[in-house]
């Protein structure tokens, strides 16, 4: 199989590099001149990960026709890109490919996720099926090859273990599913929760904090996510529960990151001027929040980041103002 991972930022580079630890024919595109040379020349795309040695067998190009004859195309670009890239691709392929998503969040402007977005912009002569590689996994862990699992999705079953067996070795397991609506709505709505996670790590709270923001944050990924077809126990699997975690818990997340920033400081002002790295929760929130207003889905936790992000609350008044709403039933 020929296969070409479009994107040569930190989730693209790790994942490339697993391909090329399995011995597969892979071909790392990117339009960063440094970021190229960087792999090509040392074995390493410091801009991500400072003083790791690559596997020296993944090349890196920024021939975007590389993609004429792949069999598997595996987009790791942020969602903003990923429309213009298959726009992009689509003239250019000869034939029929699996088209792999690991991005998370929707859409801007028809808030599609991104499995709709790449069916409705490549052909159906070009297109074998979408397959969303997603779950658990920080590029820096994956980069140094630490344990991890995650899922392939795909409501083609050949093509998911196609997938899972192209990308599975001694440190990457991956699962398979069909829980195309559930999975990529979690992986989506876990970033809005992880900046919530970091902005109360931000104001100072602690365990129990984290604890209660996970479990009742996964309450709303259930409510929206089963509100769209997605399956409840979707929600208690990789791409729910365990991306919310990792994400929520990891200094690795930039989401959490961000959320962190913007606790600290009390007020989101710094980091919307100033932030150049890919945090997906930004947008996931706005578009969570107009979706759920629409449809009339309670998500108290998701609001109150929107009403940080986009309408200037302070931090330290949502913590409170959650806490403070008329008492309930847990389920
Ligand atoms: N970094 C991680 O640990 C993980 C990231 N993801 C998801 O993967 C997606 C990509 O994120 P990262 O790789 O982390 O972002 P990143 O910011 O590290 O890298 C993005 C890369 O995309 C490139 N790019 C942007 N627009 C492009 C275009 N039009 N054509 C070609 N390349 C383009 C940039 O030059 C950069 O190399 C996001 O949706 C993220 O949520 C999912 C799982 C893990
Ligand atoms: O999705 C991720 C890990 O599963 C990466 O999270 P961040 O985008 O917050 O870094």
């Amino acid at each position: 199989m020929k296969i070409v991972v479009i994107g040569s930022g930190s989730w693209g580079t790790a994942l490339a590099q697993t391909l090329a630890d399995n011995n597969q024919d892979v071909l790392l595109y990117g339009v960063d001149q440094n970021e190229i040379e960087n792999i090509n020349e040392h074995h390493r795309n410091e801009k991500y990960f400072k003083g790791v040695d690559l596997n020296p067998d993944l090349k890196a190009t920024n021939d975007i026709h590389c993609v004429k004859d792949a069999d598997m195309i595996v987009l790791a670009v942020p969602t903003i890109a990923i429309e213009p890239i298959c726009k992009q691709i689509d003239p250019l392929l000869e034939k029929k490919a699996i088209i792999v998503n690991v991005s998370k969040g929707f859409q801007p402007g028809t808030n599609e996720r991104m499995s709709e977005v790449i069916r409705r912009t490549i052909s159906k002569d070009h297109l074998s099926s979408v397959v969303s590689l997603i779950g658990p996994s920080h590029a820096e862990e994956v980069v140094l090859r630490q344990l991890t699992s995650i899922d392939a999705i795909s409501l083609k079953e050949e093509d998911a273990k196609a997938v899972q067996e192209l990308f599975s070795n001694h440190y990457m397991r991956i699962y398979t599913g069909n829980d195309e609506i559930g999975s990529e709505l979690g992986a989506a709505i876990k970033n809005v929760m992880a900046i919530a996670s970091g902005i109360l790590a931000g104001l100072g709270y602690g365990d129990n904090t984290r604890a209660a923001l996970i479990t009742r944050g996964l309450q709303e990924m259930i409510r929206y996510g089963t509100h769209f077809g997605g399956k409840p126990q979707t929600f208690i699997g990789l791409t729910g529960i365990g991306d919310l975690i990792v994400t929520c818990s990891s200094v690795h997340s930039r989401n959490f990151q961000a959320g962190y920033q913007i606790g600290k400081e009390n007020t989101v002002e710094n980091f919307l001027k100033n932030n150049k790295k890919t945090v997906e929760g930004v947008r996931t929130a706005k578009i969570v929040h107009d979706v759920a207003k629409e449809n009339g889905i309670d998500m108290p936790i998701c609001e109150e980041v929107y009403q940080i992000l986009y309408e200037g609350k302070k931090p330290e008044h949502c913590a409170n103002d959650l806490m403070i709403r008329k008492l309930k039933a847990e389920f």
